[in-house]
């Protein structure tokens, strides 16, 4: 068995003075789509920051590709896609890709290969300022997918997209796993968990839940996900 692509033990975090990770412990398996899902202000983006190793943590330990989160050599192998988009608004998408591989000492042949992956062929010489939400979105992402990281940690990637692209996001998230990329997605949408090999279910800075969705529906005997975390959420 491969080593774990993340490995997070008894992690506290405190932020504005509030523990908003209370004692988190959790594996990811490489290779796999693993969905972070809880609700707002559960704590999923404080834990991805702590995974790409930009957070303050109070203790506990978390080791990514085998070394502690945030080392430098870690950089170049994770790509990182926050809520916010952190693309300049006044480049084109091109343009913009181009900067940030050059940054990211990425081969200038990744920007028409995201671009591609992420659906933004026809936008490719689109201000960024002037795409859609949905679109502006994507091209957070295609800059995560520059350098082709060993880990992905998206945090709401979807968020904004219509459900045919976010099934060709899914189809190309499934894709990159198979190809032995790790994966961990935040998302509130259920049928998107339903998507995952394995989902953490964080709930006021706790882990509910490490499962695959259909153990998750079977532990709890609910007829889907949304009722199976209503479930858990309810009997802690
Ligand atoms: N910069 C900050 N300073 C102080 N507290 C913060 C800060 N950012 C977040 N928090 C608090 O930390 C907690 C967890 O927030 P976090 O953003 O990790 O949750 P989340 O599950 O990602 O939420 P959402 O689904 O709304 O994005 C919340 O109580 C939030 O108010």
């Amino acid at each position: 068995m491969d080593e774990p692509a993340i490995v997070v033990e008894g992690l506290r975090v405190r932020r504005g003075g509030q523990e908003v990770l209370r004692d988190v412990g959790l594996t990811v398996r490489r290779g796999t789509v693993t969905g972070l899902l809880g609700p707002n202000g559960s704590g999923k983006s404080t834990l991805m920051r702590s995974i790409v190793g930009v957070q303050i943590v109070e203790s506990g330990q978390v080791t990514v590709l085998r070394r502690p989160a945030g080392s430098p050599e870690l950089r170049r192998r994770i790509g990182y896609a926050t809520q916010d988009p952190a693309i300049y608004a006044d480049l084109t998408v091109t343009e913009g890709l181009r900067y940030f591989a050059a940054v990211l000492g990425a081969p200038p042949s990744d920007v028409d290969r995201v671009i591609t992956q992420t659906g933004l062929t026809a936008s490719g010489k689109t201000v960024i300022g002037r795409l859609s939400g949905g679109q502006r979105g994507r091209a957070n992402l295609a800059v995560a997918l520059l350098g082709t990281p060993e880990l992905l940690v998206l945090d709401e990637p979807t968020v904004g997209s219509d459900p045919e692209l976010r099934d060709e996001l899914w189809q190309l998230f499934h894709h990159l796993a198979e190809t032995g990329v790790t994966l961990l997605i935040s998302s509130h949408v259920m049928d998107e968990a339903a998507r995952c090999d394995e989902l953490l279910l964080l709930h006021q800075g706790k882990l509910l839940a490490q499962a695959a969705p259909e153990v998750l529906r079977e532990r709890t005997g609910a007829p889907d996900l949304e009722q199976a975390f209503l479930r858990l959420i309810k009997g802690r």
